[in-house]
């Protein structure tokens, strides 16, 4: 893969770039496989990052997604907006368009958007908005807003995808579980797995899945969560394996309403930066069978994303 720039805007200091060189992955992915959770940064010298962002990225273009995505082993992608391009989706949409109906996208939208521009971002294969509560990354919006966007992408067939912390889960029920669509939420709502799995944080997030059967959960982000590692670099084959309990437990449980994905260009991470053929490597600790395997990788994001394409 081709290097890193930055354009003419300066990283947020102490900014981790994206690995180059991943190693090929030991685990191979089964066919038809999607990275459901994805971003593009810029690059900022065409699609310039936004003024109230919160970081400073190094760029990370379409075309070194879709390398990754080739090396690793995947089909197709979801393209998630990240906060750094505000609720300016052109970087993100311009993906989708290069990617020959192979990826899908969601979106970030602010209340004044038209419905030519939702028509315009359907056509070119967003499924859902992004609502995230993670305060070092976005400022407040008010929750009337939000639902009215939820109520407005609804008739589109879209869902919401949300991302929150842990520690916030208890204020933001109420208003999580009014959604009127699908709710697919970010990396287990970022628990801390240096609580048991089976302790009061967790339950409340397994409760809220099982209590709402249109709430979906992403496996992601081991690299995010783990506190005593080891980490995906240099061979490792058994990375992270605080995170894979809590994983483990959610694949099991909800084995049609989870999805995998390899966060790359993996924004904000402070202490290392993984080799993403080992995060795939990872996904065997967490879905132990072909089946289970098939579901996260293929069967569910194909039937949230590509519907159009699943029989019956
Ligand atoms: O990539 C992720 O999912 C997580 C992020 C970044 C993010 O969400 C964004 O910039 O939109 C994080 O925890 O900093």
């Amino acid at each position: 893969m081709s290097k890193p720039t930055t354009g003419d805007f300066t990283k947020t200091p102490g900014w981790l770039d994206w690995y180059t060189g991943p190693s090929k992955p030991r685990f191979q992915v089964p066919a038809g496989s999607v990275d459901a959770h994805c971003h593009v940064f810029g690059p900022g010298a065409e699609f310039p990052y936004a003024p109230e962002r919160k970081y400073t990225p190094c760029d990370a273009s379409k075309a070194q997604l879709y390398a990754l995505r080739d090396h690793l082993g995947f089909a197709r992608n979801v393209v998630v907006q990240a906060t750094c391009h505000g609720a300016d989706n052109r970087a993100m949409v311009d993906a989708l368009a290069s990617s020959g109906g192979k990826a899908r996208g969601v979106a970030t939208v602010k209340r004044g958007v038209s419905d030519e521009e939702l028509q315009a971002m359907h056509a070119a294969g967003v499924r859902g908005v992004r609502f995230n509560f993670v305060k070092r990354l976005v400022d407040f919006t008010p929750k009337e807003e939000l639902i009215e966007i939820a109520n407005r992408i609804k008739p589109l067939g879209w869902h919401v995808v949300i991302y929150f912390e842990a520690v916030d889960l208890p204020e933001l029920w109420d208003f999580f579980t009014t959604l009127p669509t699908d709710v697919v939420v970010d990396h287990m709502g970022r628990p801390d797995v240096s609580q048991p799995v089976d302790g009061p944080e967790f339950e409340l997030f397994v409760k809220f899945m099982r209590e709402h059967p249109n709430v979906w959960s992403k496996v992601s982000c081991p690299e995010r969560l783990s506190v005593t590692g080891p980490k995906a670099l240099n061979g490792e084959q058994n990375a992270y394996t605080d995170v894979i309990p809590f994983a483990r437990r959610i694949v099991e449980e909800f084995p049609d309403r989870v999805l995998w994905g390899t966060d790359w260009p993996h924004p904000n991470l402070k202490d290392h930066m993984p080799d993403d053929g080992l995060l795939v490597d990872f996904i065997p600790h967490i879905a132990t069978t072909p089946e289970l395997q098939q579901k996260l990788l293929v069967d569910n994001p194909m039937r949230l994303y590509w519907p159009e394409e699943v029989k019956g």
